[in-house]
């Protein structure tokens, strides 16, 4: 709370000073005036993430963030700490993993919630082609925010909140950010639409823009996690990682015994982390998603936290395929958690049906409709398939060896990711 009660007045003092440099250097800024709210939803998310999720089932604070994303004033904008890291123009110690070059900005909303925003670059019925390898695929939108309301269905709540929105690009980014980099690769398009680019590298490139029409742009808004400093975590590559080049082939594809390998490997060879990536692997079949290649995790959990799903944008690029090799971990470890599996299976329910429990779900954001039919179809095909995997596991080893209860022991009282005194 103190840490956020600095944060403000830090902004005040900043926002008279730049007010009164961008005045004398003729450069338009919108000023808004910013709110301590000690019952911010952003901060009760911060304090209710616990070693076994991101959010309590029954949180209301997760509808009010996601309100709140939606519709909140927009007072800053900026590039992303990771995207900074590329130019080497913040702490890189502070810095996970430093990313690509995809366009994705941090926007600041007047409460001091800050959001990563994705924008749309494919329209909803627009299919991955089938020549694009998983690494150079789109980013989409829609599949953060398709992924975050599946992960809540499937009670894993390991995707931070994301809604839909629809930006002003002049007024809520270009207008209130105080980043000359990102003022500079802003262009008005021969259409008249403002349009801007990921960080420039090396030379700018216009098809690499995007455009809003005129100023508005649909994207995603995903809730920030606290930050490192305060909620330490490290990302950790996925031990089914994929070949990121035209040809090479990783273990796991080519050694069916891979599983053996892992389940003797700290931290995978005892406790929860293998079962966790076994979820991850089925919730990643399920969006479709080939470019998992790291996870991450609070530090202060330990070993047996849970797994985040951060980076869910590759997902949703093809309804028509199924890509069985994401599901590897499942099939090559015949194990799964017994709350997960009574999960799938409750969602195979006519009355509880995967798709159409996502499709009501997805009603509830305002750039409704996120998923076309035929990916809210392949869900329920792909959850089918999850089953029969472990069906086949189940007839090869007996239920005993693979249905495993979850090893969550419940502990008197839970420790919080934001919980400062108390690191493990
Ligand atoms: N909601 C969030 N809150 C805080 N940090 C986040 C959040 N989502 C993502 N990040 C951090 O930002 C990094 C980059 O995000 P993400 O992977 O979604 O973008 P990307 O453009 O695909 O980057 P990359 O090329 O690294 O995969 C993540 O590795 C993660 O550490
Ligand atoms: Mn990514």
């Amino acid at each position: 709370m103190e840490y956020y009660r600095r944060k403000v007045s830090r902004w005040e003092r900043h926002m008279k000073l730049y007010s009164e440099a961008a005045a004398v250097s003729n450069i338009t800024v919108t000023e808004h005036k910013v709110t301590f709210d000690p019952d911010a939803s952003w901060l009760k998310f911060h304090l209710g993430i616990s070693r076994y999720a991101l959010y309590s089932r029954d949180d209301l604070a997760v509808p009010q963030l996601l309100k709140e994303m939606q519709s909140m004033t927009v007072i800053g904008a900026d590039y992303t700490q990771d995207e900074k890291a590329l130019k080497g123009a913040c702490d890189c110690t502070q810095v996970v993993k430093p990313s690509g070059h995809h366009l994705k900005l941090a926007l600041k909303m007047q409460n001091f919630a800050k959001a990563m925003f994705k924008p749309m670059r494919q329209q909803r019925d627009e299919e991955t082609p089938e020549d694009f390898f998983y690494f150079v695929d789109f980013q989409r939108h829609n599949a953060e925010i398709a992924a975050f309301h599946l992960d809540r269905i499937l009670d894993f709540r390991r995707v931070p909140p994301v809604a839909g929105r629809l930006v002003n690009v002049t007024g809520e980014i270009l207008q209130v950010t105080h980043n000359e980099d990102l003022r500079a690769v802003f262009f008005t398009s021969p259409a008249n639409n403002t349009c801007f680019f990921a960080k420039c590298l090396y030379v700018c490139k216009t098809e690499y823009a995007v455009c809003g029409n005129p100023n508005l742009l649909e994207g995603s808004l995903s809730a920030y996690l606290p930050g490192l400093s305060i909620a330490p975590r490290i990302s950790i590559p996925n031990p089914w990682i994929r070949s990121y080049t035209f040809t090479g082939r990783e273990e796991w594809e080519v050694n069916p015994f891979f599983c053996d390998t892992i389940k003797q490997l700290y931290p995978y060879n005892s406790g929860n982390r293998l079962l966790n990536i076994i979820d991850m692997s089925i919730f990643d079949f399920l969006i479709g998603n080939m470019d998992r290649h790291h996870y991450e995790i609070f530090t202060k959990f330990g070993d047996e936290g849970f797994l985040l799903h951060l980076d869910n944008a590759r997902g949703f690029g093809k309804h028509s395929q199924d890509e069985m090799s994401i599901l590897a971990p499942l099939s090559q470890c015949c194990m799964i958690k017994r709350s997960t599996l009574l999960r799938l299976q409750l969602l195979t329910r006519p009355e509880y049906r995967l798709s159409d429990v996502m499709k009501e779900s997805l009603e509830g954001d305002p750039l409704q409709p996120i998923l076309t039919e035929p990916h809210l179809l392949a869900l329920d095909r792909r959850l089918q398939k999850v089953l029969r995997v472990v069906q086949r596991c189940v007839r090869r080893l007996g239920e005993d060896e693979v249905i495993t209860k979850d090893f969550i022991k419940s502990t008197v009282k839970p420790q919080t990711a934001t919980d400062m005194g108390k690191v493990r």
